[in-house]
């Protein structure tokens, strides 16, 4: 019986798991569920339909991938959706993580539904690794560095500010840190110290060009902690110049198991795509959030709450004759 999976949101993420679910054995898509028009959204050939008629899938949907931004659409949409489906999101304002969660967790467990939040790779394949090394390694310093690349959580933070038509923002970490980490010199870095923000941004006509650049600088938890220049261009410069979506990083974990015994934990991602490799990651927590559905294991759940097997189509005695 193959999984059936919706998608609610259509930007680059839910390209991207429309691409991911046409690769999958057991998987099959029912469709895009939008806010727009739907005559006005072109998939890869799945079929489109305005988000107000989800109610009339819900026996026929068994997860729903939410694609939507974390600025302010998952906050909204991941609660109301959870009270009638399973759902996987890739929520990532880390610092309001524990208050998604609970809003959710208590949408979720009032309708008996499964809400998989907050996966993707950071959060999420990079949580995983931070615990990894923290749970194994006791003494030691943690380290993240992402970029440098396109971040689309903060691409989309940039388009929701008022005033602006289109936005991308590429991070881009300092050197000069991660050759102190290399050295194993367990540095005490502040957030600064560890990456720059650099934004580039097209105006709507007739917009303040120094009121968007204020609401960019000041963005809590967005980029308020963080050295960010904001470039203004045009429409064409962004369709030409900024398209590419790659990005990628590193957690390491570096730790002594006895005095003067040093072990190091690497865990890195080299993405050409990060939308279609975060809809890869939302795709195989959809496998997992169904199976957990439908073992009515019920409620909010992260990526840390989750066994690894129930990411893969292959049965468990199949994972301990191949992958064990
Ligand atoms: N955890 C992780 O590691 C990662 C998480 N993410 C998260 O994924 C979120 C979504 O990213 P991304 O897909 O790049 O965001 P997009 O801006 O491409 O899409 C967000 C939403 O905007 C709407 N939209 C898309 N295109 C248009 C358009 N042309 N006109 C009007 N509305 C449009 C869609 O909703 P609708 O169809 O309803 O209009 C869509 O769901 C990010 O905010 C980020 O938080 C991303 C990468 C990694
Ligand atoms: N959630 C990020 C995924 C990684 C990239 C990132 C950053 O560049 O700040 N933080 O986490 C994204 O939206 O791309």
């Amino acid at each position: 019986m193959s999984i059936r999976v919706g998608i609610v949101g259509f930007g680059n993420l839910g390209r991207g798991v429309e691409t991911s679910i046409a690769l999958q054995p057991d998987m099959e898509l029912v469709g895009v569920f939008t806010r727009r028009d739907p005559a006005a959204v072109a998939t890869g050939g799945a079929a489109v339909f305005a988000l107000e008629a989800l109610a009339d899938y819900r026996d026929t949907i068994d997860v729903l991938v939410l694609c939507g931004g974390s600025k302010s659409d998952l906050p909204e949409q991941s609660p109301e959706l959870a009270a009638q489906f399973t759902i996987v999101d890739g929520f990532d304002t880390h610092a309001r993580i524990p208050e998604h969660f609970a809003a959710v967790d208590a949408s979720a467990r009032t309708a008996g539904t499964t809400a998989v939040i907050s996966t993707g790779w950071d959060p999420g394949l990079f949580s995983i690794n931070r615990l990894y090394g923290e749970a194994i390694l006791p003494q030691g310093a943690t380290y993240t560095f992402w970029g440098r690349g396109l971040s689309q959580g903060h691409s989309d933070a940039l388009r929701r500010v008022p005033g602006v038509a289109g936005a991308v923002q590429y991070t881009i970490p300092a050197s000069e840190a991660i050759e102190r980490v290399r050295a194993g010199e367990q540095p005490e870095l502040t957030t600064r110290e560890k990456h720059d923000r650099q934004c580039f941004v097209v105006l709507e006509d007739g917009a303040d060009a120094q009121e968007v650049r204020e609401a960019i600088v000041t963005m809590p938890d967005y980029f308020e902690p963080y050295a960010t220049t904001v470039t203004f261009i045009t429409a064409e410069e962004l369709a030409r110049d900024h398209t590419g979506m790659p990005h990628g990083g590193f957690v390491i974990r570096s730790g002594e198991s006895s005095p003067g015994v040093t072990q190091t934990v690497e865990y890195r991602l080299q993405l050409d795509s990060n939308p279609e490799f975060t809809s890869s990651v939302l795709v195989a927590y959809a496998r997992a959030a169904a199976r957990l559905a439908a073992a009515g294991d019920h409620g909010a759940k992260t990526p840390f709450d989750i066994a690894p097997g129930l990411l893969s189509p292959k049965t468990a005695a199949e994972l301990r004759t191949e992958l064990l």
